[in-house]
């Protein structure tokens, strides 16, 4: 028989749980354990899938174009080696997925820098009148968010409408819409599986409000369309490849500046903020560059807990050395490296 004329697997749904007499193929609730084995990830652009599975697609072709045929066969295999795999490999594919939600050193690109602080905006509209005060919800909901898109609290935004009139599922229950906008580097299938538990989890411990009455949009902003402190994400972007183009030195600097205090600093493990010197000097703000180990204020910071910073090197001194003539042992010690 002709393959290309076989009955097609057809596509999961997601459906809420709003209403009982709906039949839902995927509750979200019950996903997130099974997250690698339920994601089409052919269905995804190339470098989507390359960042969730990059294992997945050793010799990947750019087959965003394949024949329906194609696409379902080599999901199958996927599949079989996802389900085939030893205990091993299954180990490393959680490493994986641990070190991808975690927050990269300074040596990424200025893109990935920007991505790892930019802004996110979480916008709730719901018909509930929360006991507590809108204030007290707002920064609980900061700061959960805040975890879990590992971002310092003021690079989060969260807009709260309460006593709107909301009607899911044909019935005016409590229920909730909650919108997240962010770059499209915080947004994507598995992250937003894991975030959804997370974030219904808050919701219901701050509302009340079950998961299968709110609904979560993921919206993904490009870099050219999200904006702050007089600039777009892009604008940044381009400012830090500026600064590495003009003097690739000197990033190299910083970051091995940055590796030795982290290493030499237990305890801060928050997220780390780009310099206000190479970003924007209106951007650095308080909280950001007390969790920066590159800003130029954090020996403030180390000093205000009475440590000696006397064997690291301050982001002026990183610079100064960079901008003066090399002697002639730094040259030999280029080299080595
Ligand atoms: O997320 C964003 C972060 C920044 C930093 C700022 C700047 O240039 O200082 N511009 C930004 C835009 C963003 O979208």
């Amino acid at each position: 028989m002709d393959p290309s004329k076989q009955k097609k697997p057809s596509l999961p749904r997601l459906v809420t749980k709003a209403s009982a007499d709906r039949q839902s193929t995927i509750s979200l609730p019950t996903l997130a354990p099974k997250i690698p084995t339920e994601i089409n990830l052919q269905q995804r652009p190339k470098s989507e899938r390359e960042a969730i599975a990059p294992f997945l697609f050793p010799e990947d072709t750019d087959d965003e174009n394949l024949a329906p045929i194609n696409k379902y066969s080599l999901e199958f295999k996927i599949r079989k080696s996802v389900e085939e795999e030893s205990p091993t490999a299954t180990k490393k594919k959680t490493m994986y997925y641990e070190d991808a939600f975690a927050i990269r050193g300074s040596h990424n690109s200025p893109k990935e820098r920007v991505a790892q602080e930019s802004v996110v905006i979480a916008e709730l509209i719901t018909n509930h009148k929360a006991r507590e005060e809108n204030s007290r919800l707002i920064s609980d909901l900061v700061s959960r968010l805040a975890q879990i898109y590992q971002r310092s609290e003021s690079a989060l935004q969260v807009v709260v409408q309460q006593d709107i009139s909301i009607i899911f599922g044909n019935a005016s229950h409590p229920s909730y819409l909650l919108k997240i906008y962010a770059l499209p580097s915080a947004i994507g299938p598995v992250t937003n599986i894991r975030n959804t538990g997370l974030i219904q989890t808050a919701l219901q411990e701050l509302l009340g409000i079950p998961p299968d009455q709110g609904i979560v949009l993921f919206l993904p902003v490009p870099e050219e369309n999200l904006a702050t402190n007089g600039s777009t994400a892009q604008g940044a972007i381009s400012r830090l490849e500026r600064t590495e183009t003009d003097s690739p030195g000197l990033i190299k600097s910083i970051s091995r500046g940055m590796s030795r205090r982290l290493k030499s600093s237990s305890g801060n493990s928050g997220p780390f903020s780009l310099p206000s010197a190479l970003v924007s000097p209106a951007s650095a703000t308080p909280t950001n560059l007390v969790q920066s180990p590159i800003a130029e204020t954090a020996p403030v910071e180390d000093e205000r807990r009475g440590r000696t910073l006397k064997k690291r090197e301050s982001l002026r001194t990183i610079i100064h050395r960079h901008m003066r003539p090399k002697k002639e042992s730094e040259i030999k010690e280029d080299v080595k490296e």
